[in-house]
Order: C-alpha cells, then sequence, then structure tokens
C-alpha cells in the first residue's frame, strides 16, 4: 500500500440530475454526519473495485457505471499521514438503498443538501460535483473538524 496517504472512496448515487443519495453514518469516522458511501481501499484491490464494493456494502445497490470525478486531499495537524478520497458519481445502479450496520440512507433535492451535518470541506465541492465538473482539491483541517484552508480547482478530462 502506498505509505504516503491513505486511500479512500466516495461514492454519491445522483437520480435525474435532482437528488443526491446520502447516508447518516452511524459508526466510525464521521459518525452523526451526513455523507456519501465509502471507505478505505483494501490491499489488492484498485480504488473502483473499492469503491463498488463499499456502495454495496453501506447501501446495499450495486451499480455497474462508476464514475470518477474528483480527488480530495485532506490533510490534519493531528494524523500522520493526508487521506486521498477518490469521488465517484452514480446514475445507473440496481437494488434498493436499505440502512446498513454503518449508514441510513436518504434522498436529498440538490438545493436540500444538509451542509450544517456534513464535514466542512463538502459546502466547497458539492456545487462542483452537482454541475458535473470534475476537480481536485486540497483541505487543511485542525482538531479533525476546523477546515483552515483550502484549494480547489476544476479540472480538464
Ligand atoms: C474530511 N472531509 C471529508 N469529507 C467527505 N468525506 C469524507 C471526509 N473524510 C472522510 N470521508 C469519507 O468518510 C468515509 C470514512 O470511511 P471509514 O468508515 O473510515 O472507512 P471504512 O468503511 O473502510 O472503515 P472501517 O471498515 O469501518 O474501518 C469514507 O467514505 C471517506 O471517503
Amino acid at each position: 500500500m502506498d505509505g504516503e496517504v491513505k486511500l479512500l472512496t466516495l461514492v454519491i448515487p445522483v437520480e435525474d440530475d435532482k437528488r443526491v443519495l446520502l447516508g447518516l453514518k452511524k459508526r466510525g469516522f464521521g459518525e452523526g454526519y451526513y455523507n456519501g458511501f465509502g471507505g478505505k481501499v483494501e490491499p489488492g484491490e484498485s480504488v473502483s473495485e473499492a469503491a463498488a464494493r463499499e456502495l454495496e456494502e453501506e447501501s446495499e445497490l450495486r451499480s455497474p457505471k462508476l464514475d470518477k470525478r474528483g480527488v480530495l486531499t485532506f490533510h490534519y495537524d493531528d494524523k500522520p499521514k493526508p487521506l486521498e478520497i477518490h469521488v465517484f458519481r452514480v446514475s445507473e445502479y440496481e437494488g434498493v438503498p436499505a440502512e446498513t450496520e454503518e449508514m441510513r440512507p436518504e434522498w436529498f433535492a440538490f438545493d436540500e443538501i444538509p451542509f450544517q451535518k456534513m464535514w466542512a470541506d463538502d459546502a466547497l465541492w458539492y456545487p462542483l460535483f452537482l454541475s458535473g465538473k470534475t476537480f481536485e482539491g486540497e483541505f487543511y483541517f485542525e482538531n479533525t473538524h476546523d477546515l483552515k484552508r483550502h484549494e480547489l480547482r476544476e479540472t480538464t478530462t
């Protein structure tokens, strides 16, 4: 595994370009926050394999098409390694979202996303994500939760 960063995935299902499926995280890192579905990339897995696995484990949805949209890097003053999160959009899937041990899923209209109950960076990059852009960013946190500064740019594919 890469020793410089911790690789993670984040998968956000989008319906009809109007609603996103988020889950209320019930345990672990980010407990009590709404977020997309994702987690650590395991040894021997590609990033997109990990994204598909986590989507299924945490929401019970399966998708043949995960569309990579961005890479976000989070730096912490209180953790040794940055997190590198690969963000995917899913608009075709099979199954019905179900509550799992880790997440309680809920649909939100694009203009009703509960940013006050999400990580501070989300309000910054979701507008790019929702408008179909691709992006990359660096975010610097203190005490795990306080976002001190960031850089964010749209990328060309
Ligand atoms: C700081 N700003 C952030 N903004 C948006 N999303 C963030 C995030 N920081 C972490 N995330 C996501 O939170 C999940 C943690 O996953 P996490 O529970 O640690 O992983 P995993 O399910 O592998 O863990 P266990 O197997 O329970 O150890 C994972 O989707 C990751 O992308």
